[in-house]
């Protein structure tokens, strides 16, 4: 295992759940610490139900976790995530994770019109909705993102603190499969 930026231990390579199952809860949050961004507390929680059957069932423990938070406590997972193709993509600030996820969706590489458009899109949705534009980098392109993020601006509160949580869940699955096994195909 190698430490990377923000003192999180990357494995060389993907644990199967037995591995994961193994590990005391300082590895769990080193090793998992981030699968939602800057949200380690998650982790810290979710290892209390181990063991888990499989992969998803992590995801699921997860997912649940963050479906029992009140309202407030979306919203503030939301908020620490970094607005997406900020000067701090550049600046070297952001996690391991999401500066890979943004530069995979192109999001390192705009012109300076489209930089303009997204920052000022991204400044426009935090003052509507009080907590930052969250998608799944990897899922999107930067033309889908633009016009997701001008699209999304026009949503209501509570219908959008909702798709922020859902597109977290998005993030947070492809993370877990870059350092978890997959469950076997013949398993499901
Ligand atoms: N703001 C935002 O969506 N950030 C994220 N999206 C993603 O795929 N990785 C992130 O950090």
């Amino acid at each position: 295992m190698s430490v990377g930026v923000q003192g999180l231990y990357h494995p060389h390579t993907t644990m199967d759940i037995s591995a994961v199952n193994a590990l005391p809860y300082e590895d769990f949050v080193n090793i998992f610490g981030n699968v939602v961004e800057k949200c380690p507390i998650i982790t810290a929680a979710v290892w209390s139900m181990r063991p888990f059957a499989s992969l998803s069932a992590l995801e699921a423990a997860i997912s649940e976790f963050i479906d029992a938070l009140p309202e407030s406590g979306k919203e503030g997972i939301l908020r620490c995530h970094p607005d997406l193709a900020s000067r701090d993509l550049h600046g070297g600030t952001l996690t391991r994770e999401s500066r890979e996820e943004q530069a995979r969706a192109g999001l390192d590489a705009l012109s300076s019109a489209e930089a303009s458009r997204m920052a000022q899109l991204n400044v426009e949705y935090k003052e509507r909705f009080k907590f930052p534009f969250v998608i799944c980098a990897r899922m999107n392109d930067k033309a889908n993102i633009l016009r997701q993020l001008s699209e999304r601006c026009g949503n209501e509160r509570a219908a959008e603190r909702a798709r922020g949580i859902e597109e977290v869940k998005k993030i947070c699955r492809l993370r877990l499969q870059g350092l978890v096994l997959t469950d076997a195909p013949n398993k499901l």
